[in-house]
């Protein structure tokens, strides 16, 4: 048996493998003193090995997926292995076979996989050098239909990295040390968690990767799905398929599209932006308060995941949001009584994850409830189907895709019982009817009972004992008892089973006839319905490319009611899009902070406006600490990324440019995680915003420079923020303590001071949490002190020094600050100046001195129709 064990093992040497050895999954060698560490299981020995005992882990197969998912969050991969011969014919060990193999990034299995999350399996490969190199993407989540494709460079890469998150990253065993160290590092720094296997570098091959991907689309170009010539992505696709196919032990027939993804159609929103704007984690980690468990007031599971992939991959394009826009305007509709969104959610109540019971089927992983769930829910989305909307709504599309594949649901209701058993395997999922030989099968077991109530009749006349019974029991079978007592009465023919210390349990010819056909019709109707279980499956295989188009529609739908619903109920706005670049809006609010108010303190969130276009690109932020400058800041990112998914925003008003990408830089305590020291982190997080924005990125800066002495980091900040309003000239909200740095705007015509109110009685100070234009008047640490409960004394002290540092004056620093120009940056190539409007070229044209009074105000006049038309120039 151990020779098995190896013969199997050598095929997985880097995971573990569950060796399947009766109710047991057994662990040997080092996978046994891994297990035993990790799950807190009993090490034994089972025989010896070079005269060692070889060391033994097991796990009951039963409560294995307990076991599995525990490995599974630590990263691990385990290979099952099952008995696949039969012990009773089998000579030597049984025939064994690694069934599946369970991997971070290929969870199929309910019982592992997070409802609302998917389990991504990425594919990277390197083609080319030199000035050619680029990496090639390919990623996917088993239980989806469809495979994503890219191509970038290295900057591309982190970038992708960012937005797919993946679980599980494959990539060659002889990639480039600067990949394999990328990957590390953000192991190490804990930006991602993905489990990071290899495989041998001949699986990176392009040829075989357009073979593969052509097959499962069957198709003989890639040209449909603009996924031709996509060498590096087509290496990447071979190493990918393999991967995935390998684990699951079959081909994924599901897989039946490509989306080719390019990095210029998504907006970026890198890990510290998702990290610092808690998107879908808060700082501390947790699922909740986040911008996402406030949206997600889906019915469904595939609804939620919809949702987050909206809010984690918006598209800078406007199409998409605009037509979910248009479609939650409809949703928010009375149709006739309730909104409409109202209506369809509580059918989608009703409906079961149709995505991943899809894949199961595929993959021949669904369970027989899961089936019956899959029944209602083509019933409820039929009627769902139905749903009144008028002809040109954005919503009928929606609707259209809504109906169910014909026949499925009939074949599943004749088929399955309503409430049929877990597993197949214990019979009882087979409708009565559906098969003359269950039903047959079925017909003998039933009949057990009254077969044994007219034997137990019949033997108590023949033999005289009153009280002999006739019973059965899982080890002994069927068997007559009578009392001790009675025990010299038992006719001849009867034959001792068993002795008892009150009883005995005798067989007779004709029971043991009668046992012989009960148990092997039992036996026969197990086998039958595991039988009549795989044609079913294999019959359903054609509806799964439907079954998966009708759970995107449902998914789709559902996260369409959420934001329709979350619109109202938390009062927000449809925001409008303009070619002009601007981020304009009008009583903002940060959505988590307002609702955490609303649920603490019941104090209401100060809302504020945000003006930014044209000629402001950056606000320079002052005001006390605690006076809402990061909240303020975060607002306008979260109404920014809002609008851009195509959601409803919290202000009353929103106007929004074209953006690429939302970058931060804010500065925490979460920095602690890290290994690395805090300022070297501020400096990477803001040199890489400053190489990577753009004048269509809103950048945040939160009290860039705090990490070293106070010159440096006043002289950094500074810096930092010409080099944004220069060179970058992104829209920026740039927070700071330095008050040097409100001079800023005074050499830098596109910057604008804003504080952050506050109002001061005596020594106590009051947070108004509003924004106002101007810098703030002074700053109020010490203040902000002593409402943390400073002692009195140390307060005096921190008084005395700031009065005295004040009066030795810091007016030279000021005004030194912005002084020296920001060269020599000749080399690199400069970024387009912002773009100026139509009023303002004209403007600049206009000669004043030469004109009439009548022809100034005619000019007055055109203005003022000029600026009409930019502001409505809306698309
Ligand atoms: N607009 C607002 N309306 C009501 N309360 C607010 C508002 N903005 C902020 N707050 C409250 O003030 C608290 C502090 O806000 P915030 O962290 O934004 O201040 P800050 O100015 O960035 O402080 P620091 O400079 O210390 O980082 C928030 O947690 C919130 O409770």
């Amino acid at each position: 048996m151990m020779l098995q064990y190896l013969h199997l093992k050598k095929d997985y040497p880097n995971i573990l493998l569950f060796y399947r050895m009766g109710d047991f999954y057994e662990m040997f060698y080092e996978d046994a003193q891994k297990a035993a560490r990790l799950l807190n299981i009993t090490l034994t020995a089972r025989g010896q090995s070079a005269g060692q005992p070889i060391p033994m882990a097991g796990i009951p197969f039963h409560s294995a997926e307990t076991y599995l998912a525990r490995l599974i969050k630590l990263g691990e991969s385990v290979a099952i292995c099952e008995q696949i011969g039969d012990p009773a014919t089998s000579k030597g060990p049984v025939e064994r076979k690694v069934v599946r193999v369970i991997t971070p990034g290929t969870l199929t299995d309910s019982a592992l996989l997070s409802d609302k999350n998917e389990a991504v399996l990425l594919s990277i490969s390197e083609w080319g050098k030199g000035k050619q190199a680029c990496f090639g993407l390919a990623w996917m989540s088993v239980t989806q239909s469809h495979i994503s494709l890219a191509q970038c460079d290295k900057t591309g890469l982190v970038h992708w990295l960012d937005r797919i998150n993946p679980s599980e990253i494959v990539y060659s065993a002889g990639a480039s040390e600067a990949l394999e160290q990328l990957l590390e590092q953000r192991k190490s720094q804990g930006i991602s968690q993905a489990a990071l296997p290899t495989l041998p570098a001949w699986h990176f091959d392009a040829e075989l990767g357009e073979t593969a991907l052509k097959s499962h689309l069957q198709a003989a170009s890639l040209q449909a799905w603009s996924a031709d010539g996509l060498t590096a992505a087509h290496a990447a696709s071979a190493a990918l398929l393999y991967f995935a196919e390998h684990t699951q032990g079959r081909k994924l027939q599901h897989i039946q599209s490509i989306a080719v993804e390019r990095d210029g159609d998504l907006l970026y929103l890198p890990a510290s932006t998702q990290r610092n704007l808690e998107l879908v984690q808060t700082l501390r980690g947790e699922s909740s308060p986040t911008v996402f468990s406030l949206l997600d007031t889906c019915a469904t599971s595939m609804g939620s995941r919809k949702l987050k992939n909206w809010l984690l991959m918006p598209r800078r394009d406007r199409e998409h949001a605009r037509l979910r826009l248009a479609s939650i305007a409809q949703l928010r509709q009375a149709a006739p009584t309730f909104p409409l969104w109202q209506t369809l959610q509580e059918a989608l109540q009703q409906v079961a994850d149709v995505e991943r019971i899809s894949a199961r089927i595929s993959l021949e992983q669904v369970r027989p409830r899961e089936l019956v769930a899959l029944k209602n829910t083509l019933r409820q989305a039929a009627q769902l189907a139905a749903t009144a909307v008028p002809e040109a709504s954005p919503l009928q599309p929606l609707l259209a895709g809504l109906q169910p594949p014909e026949g499925v649901a009939e074949l599943l209701a004749k088929a399955l019982l309503e409430e049929p058993s877990v597993l197949v395997r214990d019979g009882g999922v087979f409708a009565a009817g559906f098969d003359a030989e269950l039903d047959e099968l079925r017909g003998i077991r039933d009949n057990c009972d009254d077969f044994l109530l007219d034997l137990e009749g019949r033997e108590r006349a023949r033999s005289g004992i009153a009280n002999l019974r006739v019973q059965y029991n899982k080890v002994h079978g069927f068997y007559i008892e009578v009392s001790q007592g009675q025990a010299s009465k038992v006719p001849e023919d009867y034959r001792r089973r068993q002795t008892l210390k009150n009883a005995e349990r005798f067989i007779t010819p004709e029971l043991k006839a009668f046992e012989d056909k009960a148990l092997s019709a039992q036996e026969r109707a197990l086998a039958r319905e595991k039988h009549l279980y795989e044609a079913l499956l294999a019959q359903l295989q054609a509806h799964v490319h439907p079954l998966m188009q009708l759970a995107a529609s449902l998914a789709e739908l559902d996260a369409l009611c959420a934001l329709a619903e979350r619109s109202l109920s938390l009062n927000w706005c449809a925001p409008q899009f303009t070619i002009e670049p601007c981020i304009d809006i009008e009583q903002g609010r940060h959505p988590v902070v307002e609702q955490r108010l609303a649920q603490t303190t019941q104090t209401p969130f100060i809302a504020n406006d945000t003006r930014m276009g044209g000629r402001t690109r950056m606000q320079i932020i002052t005001g006390p600490n605690m006076g809402g400058k990061s909240t303020y800041m975060r607002q306008v990112a979260l109404i920014t990324l809002l609008a851009s998914m195509g959601s409803y925003v919290p202000a009353t008003a929103c106007r929004l440019g074209p953006i690429d990408g939302i970058h931060t830089r804010i500065g925490a305590a979460d920095d602690l995680a890290n290994a690395q020291s805090t300022f070297m982190l501020e400096m990477t997080e803001a040199a890489q915003i400053l190489n990577s924005a753009s004048p269509h990125s809103l950048v945040l800066m939160d009290e860039i420079g705090r990490g070293t002495s106070t010159y440096d980091g006043l002289s950094l900040a500074g810096s930092i923020a010409s080099y944004l309003h220069d060179k970058t000239q992104a829209f920026t909200l740039f927070a700071t303590h330095y008050f040097e740095l409100t001079e800023l705007p005074a050499k830098h015509p596109h910057a604008v001071n804003m504080h952050v109110a506050a109002a001061e009685t005596g020594n106590r100070i009051v947070f108004l949490h509003e924004l106002q234009a101007g810098p703030a008047s002074r700053s109020y640490g010490i203040h902000v002190a002593k409402l943390a409960g400073m002692p009195a004394a140390l307060l005096h002290q921190a008084r005395a020094t700031l009065e005295r540092l004040q009066s030795q004056g810091q007016a030279d620093l000021q005004s030194d600050l912005f002084s020296a120009p920001l060269t020599p940056l000749a080399p690199e190539p400069e970024a387009a100046p912002p773009q100026t409007s139509v009023v303002e070229q004209q403007l600049a044209a206009l000669d004043v001195d030469a004109l009439s009074p009548r022809e100034a105000l005619q000019q007055l006049y055109q203005l003022k129709e000029a600026l009409a038309h930019t502001r409505n120039e809306d698309f």
